[in-house]
Formats: C-alpha cells, structure tokens, sequence
C-alpha cells in the first residue's frame, strides 16, 4: 500500500494579478505623455514677463511632481498578488496543535465609542471558529470607564448563550447586533426558537446597559454583585488613576464553561495606569501594555488587534491567517498578516470615499508583491515575538504550544495583582519599550512606523483581502470628520519620511525597492497639497486674465496633455469599477481626492513644519463612531455634512468660489463680448479644468447658499470665502 503524505502541499498559494502585460504597455505609453509634458514646460518657458515666468515655473512644478508621483503609485500597480489559503489542509495538519490567540481590543472614550458597540466587537472575537480554551480576549479601556467595564461583565454573561449559539448553528456574522441586523431567512424550527431566546438575552443586557448610560451610573444591585467595582473606589479621573485589571473570565479554568458546558476563552478588562505627569502615547502605548499583560495570563504566540468598532465578520480568518504562519515552507518568514479596513455603514454613493476602494483591492495587492503591505493598525494579526523585538533570523522555527504554565496554586486574584504593575506609568522607565520593543512611540499613525521597521528587521508580511470581509467597522459619517482623520493619516505618513525610520535612508538595502516607492505613495500624501492647490487656483486665475498656461488646441503639444489627460481618467474608471464601485462614487471619489489634497494635507504638512520647529506636538484626534439622528439622517440621503466652523472648509470653499468667478468671467467674456473661437482655441484646457472644478463642487455650493438644514454650511465660512474669493479675483482681474 502506498502512504499518501501530502504534508508538502503549502498551506497558502500566491497569485500574480491577469493582464498585467497590457497594463505594463499602457503605464509606459502614459509615460512617454508625462515626459512630453515635461518637455513642453521646460522648453516654453520664454516669452514671458518676469512674473509670468514664475507662474510658469510653478505649473513646470506641479506637473513635475504629479509626473514623479504618477511613477510611485506604478509600484502599487507593477506587481499586484493575491492569496487563497488552504483551511482543510492546516485542519488535516495541525487541527491538534494549534496555537494560543490573543485578541486586543482598544477602546478610549464611552461617549464616541458606545459600550454596546465595543461589547459587540468582544463578542464577535470571542466567537471564532478556534478552539476556545485557547483564544483569550483583552480590552484595553483608555478611558478607565465603569460604564464600559459593566457593559464588558455583562458580555461575559451572555457569551455563555450567544457562543453556543454561534457554534450549533454556524452563524456569520458573530457581532450579535450585526446578526440580528442583517436578514435571517430560512431557519429551521429547533434555530427560530434559539434565536428568540439569544435574542431576549440580548435585549435585556441591552436595556441594562443603556439605562446604566442614561442614568450616568451602574446600578447598586450590579456593583454589589461584582467586586471588580471596587477598582473604582480610588479612580479620580480619565487621566488620572491606578491599574484596573480584571479576568472576568479565565479560560485556563475547567469549571468556566458556556450553557452547553464547552470551556470559554479567556477575558480580561485593562485601564492602564494613567497619570498627568506621565504621557500616555495613544493606542501605541496601549499596545504596549496588553502585549506585557497579556504575556503573562495567556502569552499566545499570535496577536490579533481589532478596534472597537471592528467586529469579525468572518469567523473562520484566525484559521486563514495560521495557514500563512504556520505553512512548512514560507511560514517562517511571515512577521504579520494584515486584512484590509472595511466598513459596514457605507452608503450606495460612498460620498466620502470611505470604502478605501483603490488602497484595499488594488494598492495593498501591489504593496504584497514587493514583501507586504504596511501595518495600519486594525484587523492585524502579529507574531507575538517580532512584535517585541526579535529579528528574522533564517531557518529559525518556533514552537507554537510552548504554553504559558501559571504558577501553581496562584488565584486569580493574586495574578492581576502580581502583574498590574505591568501597565503602570512607570514600567518602561529605562527600558526599550516604544523603541526597539513593542510599537512605536511619538508618530500619529504608530502602526505605520512599526510595521516598517518590522520589514526592515528582515521581515514579510501578507494581505489578506477574503471574498468575505474580515473586519467590518464604522466609517465618517461627515466631511468634517473625515477630512481630520485623513490629516492624522497623512501627517503621521510625512513625519515617518523625515524621521530616522523613513523608507528612504532606513529602508534602502533593507527592503525591496519597489516597497520603498510604494511607502512613498503614501508617506507623500500631504506634500500634494502645494500642486494641487495652484493647479486648482493659478490656471483659473489667469483665465480671467485671457493668458494662456496650455499649448492651443491646434498645437501639436496639445497631444500630450490629452492623451494624459484622457488615459488616466479612462483607467481610474475601470479600475475603479472592477474594484466594485459606481460610477457615481468614482465621481465622489475624485472629490474627496481635491478636498483631502487642499485642506487635510495642506494642515497635515504646516503642523509637521511647527513640530520640527518644536511649537506643536501631534496629537491623536479619536474619530467618532456615533452621530446624531439627523446627521445620520443626511448621511444615508448621502448629502455633503459641513455644519462645523472648521478653517478647512474656508479653504475648501474659497478655492471653489474662486473656480465659480473665473468660469463666470470666461463665459461672460465667450457669450457676451462674442469672443467664442478665440478664447477656446487658446485656453480650451483651463476652461476645461476649471469648470471641471466648478462641477465637482456642486454640493458645495449648495452647502454655502442653498440648504437650509443644519449640515449646511456655516455662514461665516460662506461669508469669509466669498470675501477672500472675491477680493483675489477683482485684484486679478483690474491688476
Ligand atoms: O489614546 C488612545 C487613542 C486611540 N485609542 C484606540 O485606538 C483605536 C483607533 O482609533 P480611531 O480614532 O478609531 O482611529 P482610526 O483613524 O479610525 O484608526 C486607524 O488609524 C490608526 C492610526 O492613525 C490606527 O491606530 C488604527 O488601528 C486604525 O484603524 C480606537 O479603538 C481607539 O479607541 C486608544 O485606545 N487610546
Ligand atoms: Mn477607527
């Protein structure tokens, strides 16, 4: 009889995007236009008054960049991979060896971060599809919240009823509110009846929480119950209070089981130690923290981090991501797997370019093939020990159930005490924690900064992009909102390129090149700012003006910029739309390309300019996960939110203003004065860019002078930039 061995099939199988010849011969035909481009600026130049050339020089400028740019963004296109993993093979291996889980969950603020959502989350990890006795989940409360704690305890208790549930009837997905939500059909008689009663549980935790929340308090019954409230005898503050360590349920105890009598995983709630003395260093420092806590309760060898507001929505992605860490051949060389951010509150239309589309379906796929995508925080999971520190070292393997052993006869009691200290202020006094140990400190996107230097320790990483979407969160639900979160992504971005860790002179020799251009896509957001704002300013200006910054139509360097012109819009739209969007949210899209460009980017670099001149520290803006009724309202009708007075919106709405005089300027001069074939023979591409951004900014001149409800625009913002607007247009029409 012959022995079927099939251990040397892999694990996992990587797949080189179709089509990527026709795609190499149209990249190099756009280039040859960019070049021409290039060509037409540098050697025009004459002809010009002193100041005209300036004006010249800077269109030379802002194509030069967008020409050098355009090649970075081919390193997320040239090399685009995709990974299927192999779940019965791993379950055929190693169904008996496998691995602790541990799952950090980081919330920071009960008011924007509800505690049914952050609950829900838990839930929803809790729930994998692994075994239960090695899974333990942490929340890290930042806020040091009662409130959150209660919601948390009250969690334990149903995950007694609801992962039972999840497991008998294989449910997806396994956040209880996004199940219940989303539209059960076809059960049958023994699931209506359990489900009925999973979902009374729920409501009655629900209600129990959400009148906590209203009344501001626990209720007495609930602190008696449980002595963990005692913690808070000596809280005085959010920033200001001990270590609040809690096992609410410790999974390496046989009597903890669920209603069905399986054993649970383990959960512990953590508030670090929080002083005023002390800086805190955001949800870097409180990685920080869980991975020492977390070393001593469960110590698994796999982290994953979720967001509070990222619950599971697959709950088979714990055992996709060990084919790829625990795959015979390639394994070893995997610091982490990271899935891509998606959102379940996204509308038809994505008015806010929410999705990510292009940076998850396309850019991160282009990101793999070059050695892997950068951390961004969320829905990663790590290698505990690269994580702290270790370097890759070839052929080193690990042993995966080297097991954390308590100290025999310890209590639980007697472990949180004996190992609070971990998360204290002090611990990392003189020590290499937030250096060369742990994530990063001192950047806005800490994640960003750590995963790079992972790679350059010798280290891949792996995207993993499921047809069924990992992680599922909440994305902005206003501009406003959407435009700071983008300023502290592009911020942090900029500041990793000029610190010690920048792909340039620290990834050089140390990862692929091809990985450095792609970092620079995104380490370069916020410097796009100058281009775009005077390609989106200066040619409308000089509309007015009657002069001409484009070769005529009937120029032979007309071509170029056509062909350019055409080619990249033609291609954006069918990547786009077999990424999975409309054409209208490709339409969306493009706006939110100029708004990010002119104002989140434009802050992002003047705050780093005044922290490199040492007047401003960055901070970390925590997005919301919650709205009103009415803002949520407008949001599903997918109308623009402006509504805050913020210094963005004047800028976003003077650059509009601006683009509205000269278009009406041209056209009264084309239709009034009869000047027709002239002004289009000479100026046909200004006309076409400004009332192009005109189009784009539809909705907001709606939001300035048409709507009436409350996420219109401010009427100072519309007063300060029709004022701005209209004095530089005059002073450049009459000057
Ligand atoms: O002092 C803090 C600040 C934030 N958080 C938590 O960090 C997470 C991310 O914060 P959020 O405001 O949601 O930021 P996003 O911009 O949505 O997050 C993305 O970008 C961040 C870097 O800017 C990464 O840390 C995140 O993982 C990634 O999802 C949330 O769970 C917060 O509760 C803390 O625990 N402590
Ligand atoms: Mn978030």
């Amino acid at each position: 009889m012959v022995m079927i061995n099939d251990s040397h099939f892999p694990l996992f199988e990587t797949k080189k995007a179709k089509g990527s010849l026709i795609y190499k011969l149209f990249a190099v035909s756009n280039f040859v236009g960019i070049i021409f481009i290039w060509v037409y600026r540098a050697t025009h130049i004459a002809g010009f008054t002193d100041g005209g050339k300036l004006i010249w020089i800077g269109m030379f400028g802002a194509e030069l960049w967008f020409g050098l740019y355009w090649i970075f963004t081919q390193a997320l296109r040239w090399n685009c991979v995709y990974r299927q993993t192999f779940k019965n093979r791993l379950a055929e291996r190693y169904e008996n060896d496998l691995p602790d889980v541990d799952i950090f969950v980081c919330t920071a603020d009960p008011t924007i971060e509800p505690p049914m959502m952050v609950i829900n989350t838990v839930l929803s990890v809790m729930a994998y599809d692994y075994p239960t006795e090695k899974l333990s989940v942490y929340l890290s409360d930042d806020a040091g919240s009662d409130l959150t704690f209660y919601a948390l305890l009250e969690a334990s208790y149903f995950a007694r009823h609801w992962l039972p549930y999840c497991k008998k009837f294989k449910v997806e997905p396994r956040s209880p509110e996004a199940y219940f939500r989303s539209e059960l059909s076809q059960l049958d008689a023994d699931q209506v009846k359990a489900l009925a009663s999973v979902k009374r549980l729920y409501e009655d935790m629900e209600n129990k929480v959400e009148l906590a929340k209203r009344l501001e308090r626990v209720s007495k019954s609930a602190l008696l119950e449980h002595k963990g409230f005692s913690k808070w005898d000596k809280f005085s503050s959010r920033g200001d209070h001990d270590t609040i360590l809690q096992v609410l349920l410790d999974g390496k105890d046989a009597e903890v089981k669920d209603i069905e009598g399986c054993r649970l995983p383990t959960l512990v709630y953590l508030a670090r130690e929080k002083r005023p003395q002390h800086f805190h260093n955001f949800k870097a420092g409180v990685m920080n923290a869980l991975i020492r806590v977390s070393s001593e309760i469960s110590n698994g060898p796999i982290i994953l981090n979720v967001d509070c507001d990222m619950y599971s929505n697959n709950s088979q992605a714990i055992r996709d991501v060990l084919c790829f860490f625990m795959d015979e051949k390639k394994g070893h060389e995997t610091a982490f797997v990271q899935f891509p951010q998606n959102f379940h509150n996204i509308t038809k239309n994505d008015l806010y370019g929410g999705t990510l589309r292009m940076i998850s379906e396309v850019e991160f796929h282009g990101l793999d093939g070059y050695g892997g995508p950068m951390y961004i925080g969320t829905g990663c999971f790590h290698r505990r020990d690269t994580l702290c520190g270790r370097k890759y070292t070839k052929g080193f393997t690990i042993d995966w159930n080297k097991n954390i052993t308590r100290k025999t006869g310890e209590s639980v009691q007697e472990l949180e005490e004996r190992i609070k200290g971990l998360a204290s202020c002090t611990f990392e006094e003189n020590t290499q924690w937030g250096n060369e140990m742990g994530l990063k400190y001192g950047c806005p996107v800490e994640d960003v900064i750590t995963g790079l230097s992972i790679q350059c320790r010798g280290w891949k990483s792996i995207y993993f992009n499921p047809e069924r979407k990992g992680f599922l969160g909440v994305s902005a639900t206003t501009l406003d909102q959407t435009l700071v979160q983008h300023k502290r992504w592009s911020e942090g971005d900029l500041q990793i390129f000029l610190s010690k860790y920048s792909p340039v002179w620290y990834g050089l020799g140390r990862i692929h090149f091809g990985l450095i251009m792609g970092y620079f896509n995104y380490c370069l957001w916020s410097p796009n700012c100058f281009a775009t704002l005077y390609y989106s300013i200066v040619p409308s200006l000089y509309l007015l003006k009657g002069i001409s910054l484009f070769p005529q139509v009937s120029s032979l360097w007309f071509l170029p910029f056509a062909y350019v012109i055409a080619a990249e819009h033609i291609y954006s739209i069918i990547e786009f739309l077999r990424a999975g969007g409309t054409i209208l949210s490709w339409w969306n899209e493009q706006r939110m390309w100029l708004y990010k460009r002119t104002s989140s980017y434009l802050f992002a670099v003047m705050d780093t300019i005044f922290k490199l001149m040492g007047y401003s520290n960055s901070g970390f803006v925590i997005s919301t996960k919650v709205a009103d009724q009415d803002v949520t309202q407008r949001y599903e009708q997918e109308k623009m939110e402006f509504g805050v007075t913020s210094p963005m919106f004047i800028i976003l709405s003077s650059v509009a203003m601006i683009n509205l005089f000269c278009l009406f300027g041209i056209l009264k001069k084309m239709i009034v004065i009869g000047e027709f074939k002239s002004v289009y023979e000479t100026t046909a591409l200004q006309i076409l860019l400004c009332g192009v951004l005109v189009l784009i900014n539809l909705p907001l001149y709606n939001g300035l002078f048409f709507r009436r409800d409350k996420g219109r625009m401010p009427s100072s913002v519309t007063v300060k930039s029709v004022v701005f607007a209209v004095s530089l247009c005059t002073c450049f029409a009459f000057l």
